[in-house]
């Protein structure tokens, strides 16, 4: 594959960023993450390939995800990233002429997530998404975090009270919140609303989260909060993120799978992908000249 250096796709403030930070720094002390878990997979992509209508937008993806730590999908805009990350929670379902094939097995049972027997509504109440543009419900913040436990038939208002809570506090927005809880969530700050979507995604305590660019619409100050909580919910749970930002994976991931053109190009731990990565593609890619 030709790497064309002057390639317009990546904006020139990302490239310059890039450029101006040594991302091995970043990802320094991370350690070797497969050592860690021993392995253990919470997911993993086999083969899949998907088609919107005539146009197949994903080819041939393998993907192994490790159980509670963080994995990030890099690559250009159109390479396929948001698309993958769709399939975990059946969303393209929504749409008819949408196809899926191959498999995404979810453990420990090993279920194929796109598998034609697999009914959407209970792969969603295992698989939990938070999207770009934070989106809350007209509701009270704290009717939006219940939400979730709500459609799984949770009315008792003492359990909804401490599952409101604990996910509020998972979420780090709790202390901010506590004393405002039947107020709309549309009065939190845009921050605030991201978190407290995260909050809705975490309170039915799902198996695997969902992430896709969840601090591209937040300024750095917000954006440093959700990455810290990131983090830490990666204690407890996997999580699968698509990023843009070079910088943010680095930061954050534990492995990093590189896309382009709808095929998974490497995927590796993240201290190798930023600082030794296997093919030149993915390089010329983490280090900003090709886009
Ligand atoms: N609903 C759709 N119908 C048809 N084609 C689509 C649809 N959504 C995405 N595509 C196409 O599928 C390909 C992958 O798009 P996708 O949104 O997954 O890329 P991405 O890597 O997430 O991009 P970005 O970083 O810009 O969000 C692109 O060529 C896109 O035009």
């Amino acid at each position: 594959m030709t790497v064309d250096p002057k390639s317009p796709t990546m904006s020139e403030s990302q490239r310059g960023s890039m450029n101006d930070l040594n991302l091995s720094q970043l990802v320094e002390g991370r350690g070797d993450a497969q050592a860690e878990t021993g392995n253990a997979l919470r997911a993993d992509v086999q083969n899949l390939n998907f088609w919107y209508g005539d146009f197949q937008a994903l080819k041939g993806i393998n993907l192994p995800v490790h159980d509670k730590k963080v994995t990030a999908l890099i690559g250009a805009s159109g390479c396929g990233k948001s698309t993958l990350l769709r399939c975990f929670n059946r969303m393209h379902d929504l749409y008819r002429n949408n196809r899926y094939d191959g498999a995404i097995n979810l453990y420990p049972e090993g279920d194929n997530i796109v598998g034609p027997k697999t009914d959407p509504m209970l792969i969603r109440l295992r698989v939990g998404m938070v999207f770009q543009k934070p989106n809350p419900f007209p509701k009270s913040i704290y009717e939006n975090v219940a939400a979730g436990l709500r459609i799984r038939g949770i009315n008792k208002r003492s359990v909804l009270d401490d599952k409101v809570e604990a996910a509020l506090t998972g979420a780090a927005l709790w202390t901010e919140v506590k004393d405002r809880l039947g107020e709309s969530a549309y009065g939190l700050s845009g921050g605030q609303q991201q978190r407290l979507c995260i909050a809705r995604a975490l309170a039915p305590e799902p198996e695997l989260l969902l992430l896709d660019e969840p601090t591209s619409a937040l300024d750095p100050i917000a954006t440093a909060k959700v990455e810290d909580l990131i983090e830490k919910l990666a204690d407890n749970i996997t999580i699968l993120i698509v990023t843009h930002n070079m910088q943010q994976a680095a930061r954050i991931s534990d492995h990093v799978g590189y896309m382009h053109l709808g095929e998974m190009v490497e995927f590796d731990l993240a201290s190798r992908i930023f600082v030794k990565p296997q093919k030149e593609q993915t390089r010329a890619y983490v280090t900003g000249r090709f886009g």
